[in-house]
């Protein structure tokens, strides 16, 4: 038994008649209680991975654990610790929303007098409570994507997987899935999902693995793998001086600060290099995170008897860490 919730190892898939690896020789493990953002573009391999992951895809070579089962050597095993919310809606439109819950229970063995208590209480946690006995063909997308959350929650699974969350959803239903992922996060279950939606993946993952062309091309906290963009976090700021100084001094100094790149005058603010009290903006291209980088810079400023106006932090997002791995953008 591995003690990762989910592990993949040199997993590859070749789909028949296909020139190239959907999937490539990835590895990642996730830790129990995690929540795991597999990030890529449209063909990156994502799909694939799930479907290894859930027995629904047969790998052509590498090892896929679920809930510390190998998924080839016990596909039911495995299945009984995973729950699925895929890409579209296989529900079944003719059913109503409790009967989909409650046969999807019978299906993963959950004992007959435990379902119907289980459903109502997952339709209630998702906002259906006054729902259930409606046909699922009159739910719209967002509630059908509740639908499919509850469902792949019936026989309480260990880990859930989840591809491409919130794809086609309007954003009050996109919010709604994020805050559902960060309730499972609370309640310890460990997650895997699928997105090309960067911000959705720094907001909801604790760490994320980038794919490309079914490989791997970083993995790490979303801080992490924006750390790596050494020099493209910036801080902006307003600096105020004295009359002793001027504000090409002050430039000069935060040019000298430990981190900083770079030093750089924005915009017009008078005759910097004439003494008098005045203010000078300032935008430093820094090693590390901006953040860090405030307390310094403040503490340069009252050293020379100025202070430390507005200040505006501009992080690298997982977007610049894509276009810096792979020379495209995300979308
Ligand atoms: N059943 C299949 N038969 C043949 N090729 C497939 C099949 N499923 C996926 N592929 C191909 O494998 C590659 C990876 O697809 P996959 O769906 O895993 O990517 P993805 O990152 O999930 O993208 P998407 O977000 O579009 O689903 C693509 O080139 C795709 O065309």
């Amino acid at each position: 038994m591995s003690t990762a919730a989910v592990e993949v190892r040199d997993l590859v898939k070749r789909y028949p008649k296909r020139p190239v690896n959907a999937v490539d020789g990835l590895s990642f493990a996730v830790a129990p209680g995690e929540v795991f953002g597999l990030l890529g573009p449209n063909g990156a391999g994502k799909t694939t991975t799930i479907g290894v992951l859930t027995t629904r895809v047969v790998p052509t070579s590498g090892v896929a654990r679920t809930g510390g089962v190998d998924v080839a050597a016990d596909p039911a095993g495995a299945r009984m610790r995973l729950g699925v919310v895929p890409q579209r809606s296989n529900l079944d439109r003719s059913l109503t929303a409790r009967q989909n819950l409650v046969f999807h229970a019978a299906y993963h063995g959950v004992p007959r007098e435990e379902r119907a208590a289980r459903a109502d209480a997952l339709l209630e946690q998702l906002g259906l409570g006054d729902r259930g006995g409606d046909k699922v063909d009159s739910y719209s997308g967002g509630l059908a994507q509740r639908l499919l959350i509850a469902r792949a929650l019936m026989h309480s699974p260990q880990v859930l997987f989840l591809d491409e969350p919130s794809t086609g959803l309007d954003p009050q239903a996109r919010l709604f899935v994020w805050d559902q992922v960060r309730s499972l996060r609370e309640s310890g279950v460990t997650v895997v999902l699928t997105t090309h939606d960067m911000e959705e993946a720094a907001q909801l993952s604790d760490r994320v693995g980038i794919v490309d062309h079914g490989k791997l091309l970083a993995l790490g906290t979303p801080a992490e793998l924006t750390r790596t963009l050494q020099g493209r976090g910036t801080l902006d700021l307003t600096a105020s001086y004295t009359e002793r100084d001027t504000g090409a001094g002050v430039v000069a100094a935060l040019a000298g600060l430990e981190g900083v790149q770079r030093a750089e005058p924005v915009g017009a603010s008078g005759d910097q290099d004439a003494p008098g009290p005045g203010q000078v903006r300032v935008r430093l291209a820094l090693d590390g995170e901006p953040a860090a980088a405030v307390a310094p810079v403040s503490t340069l400023l009252a050293a020379r008897g100025g202070r430390l106006g507005a200040v505006d932090l501009g992080e690298p997002s997982l977007q610049d860490v894509f276009i810096h791995l792979t020379g495209r953008d995300l979308r």
